[in-house]
């Protein structure tokens, strides 16, 4: 079975935790710390394998996660690194997050490799926290937390052109006929389920790939019949061939079957009304006398206008494809050589934590208690060692109103304040 689309949860790895120990060592009553550093947690990578061209493999698996960092040790033993995972798609994925359906990462063209979630930093042992004041720094830093995220992977069809239109009107006859492709063809409606690709080799230029889009119908772009599984294919390629029974073998009228795709598609995404269309006026072979003639001028009258070109052809006997293929070329040239990438809108790295609570309280005169996961996260991120570090450790407690609070609670100069076995001196 063809997947063109999966849900999966990936996990990056989190970061060790550094350690907390003292020298012991023979005739030396009091070592100093030595408690290692964590290790990194691994990255979580999707990288492109072009052997592939299907997600059939994360309809098994549906939870990917890169390995943890290991703690640091005694004697400033440093904790191994996890693994890195490394999630092989097909070209062509991308990536979004699940809940919003914003883009991560587009895996096409030339962004072949690209890190999704980072692991987490590994905390620092406490041998970094010994200062003149703190000769017994029984803290250490936590490992950076891992990320989550659930995430869609969506194939997209990478084709110059796609071949839309109503259920049984040739597309795919059309396909089988200018390319090395051999999709089902038969009379009746939605006989083609999967998007098929062809490369047609037409004399004198680089030929160019075109997509057999599963017939669309009207309600598609609200997901009637199989339309809207498939209207995403047609976001990449750049030119639009509208296949039309112009012949009304089924007894409907080409004008208003064209002008109801055409709705469909711009319900969809208002951009498709930007990309070249071309008419494949198909089924010609069916029409009598001058009726073709009668049909082909009322198509061109009501479509070039809006500058869309309408060709008579015939899928089956091959009359006038040779002439809409050669225009369709045309029309790729001109177009800005620009692959279609999809921008990224999402940034797992820039989640909010500023909702997360936090307490402030007396414990009993002259100590004081802040606590909270925010807390606890900007500990583990800070390195309080470092002037910087220390510096953006009072901005936060400012920022965040702790300080106020602790006023508010009466806290005086040379009061203790404790944050997760981490003990300060209040000074104004
Ligand atoms: N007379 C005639 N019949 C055609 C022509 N092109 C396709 N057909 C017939 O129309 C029917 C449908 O053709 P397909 O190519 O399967 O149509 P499709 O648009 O791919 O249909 P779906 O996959 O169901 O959307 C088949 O019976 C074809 O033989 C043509 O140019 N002339
Ligand atoms: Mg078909």
């Amino acid at each position: 079975m063809f997947a063109d689309s999966a849900k999966i949860y990936i996990r990056s790895g989190k970061g060790g935790d550094g350690h907390v120990s003292f020298r012991r060592e023979l005739y030396v009553p009091a070592g100093g710390p030595d408690g290692g550093d964590g290790g990194r947690g691994g990255d979580l990578i999707f990288e492109v394998d072009e052997g592939l061209n299907t997600l059939n493999e994360f309809r098994h698996v549906r939870k990917y996660c890169a390995k943890d960092g290991e703690p640091g040790g005694k004697r400033r033993c440093h904790g191994a690194d996890g693994a890195d995972l490394v999630i092989k798609v097909p070209p062509g994925t991308i990536i979004k997050e699940t809940e919003t359906g914003k883009v991560i990462a587009d895996m096409s063209h030339d962004n072949k490799r690209e890190i999704i979630l980072r692991g987490g930093n590994g905390g620092k042992g406490n041998q970094h926290y010994a200062t003149p004041t703190m000769q017994v720094p029984k803290y250490a830093q936590p490992g950076q937390p891992s990320k989550e995220l659930n995430v869609t992977l969506e194939l997209k069809v990478i084709a110059d052109v796609g071949l839309v239109g109503f259920p049984n009107v040739g597309k795919s006859t059309f396909l089988s006929r200018v390319t090395n492709a051999k999709p089902k063809i038969a009379n009746y409606h939605f006989t083609t389920l999967n998007p098929n690709l062809g490369v047609v080799d037409l004399e004198g230029t680089d030929g160019f790939v075109i997509a057999d889009i599963p017939g669309l119908i009207e309600g598609a772009s609200e997901g009637v019949g199989l339309g809207h599984e498939f209207l995403k294919h047609i976001e990449r390629t750049k030119v639009i061939i509208h296949m039309v029974d112009a012949a009304s073998t089924e007894g409907r009228d080409p004008i208003q079957d064209i002008k109801a795709i055409n709705e469909e598609l711009v319900s969809y995404n208002p951009e498709l009304a930007n990309k070249p269309q071309v008419i494949g006026a198909n089924k010609c072979d069916v029409f009598y006398g001058t009726e073709e003639e009668t049909v082909i001028t009322l198509l061109k009258e009501e479509f070039e206008p809006k500058g869309i070109k309408v060709f008579p052809i015939s899928a089956v006997s091959g009359k006038g494809v040779k002439e809409l293929l050669y225009y369709v070329k045309e029309q790729l040239n001109k177009l800005d050589q620009e692959p279609i990438t999809f921008e990224r809108e999402y940034f797992p790295d820039e989640v909010d934590y500023s909702n997360e609570p936090y307490t402030v309280e007396k414990v009993e005169d002259g100590l004081y208690s802040v606590e909270g996961p925010r807390i606890e996260r900007m500990l583990g991120y800070t390195n309080l060692d470092s002037e910087k570090g220390f510096e953006f450790f009072q901005r936060f407690l400012r920022d965040n109103n702790i300080i106020e609070e602790l006023e508010e609670l009466g806290i005086c100069e040379g009061d203790t304040v404790r944050m997760y076995g981490l003990e300060f001196d209040y000074y104004k």
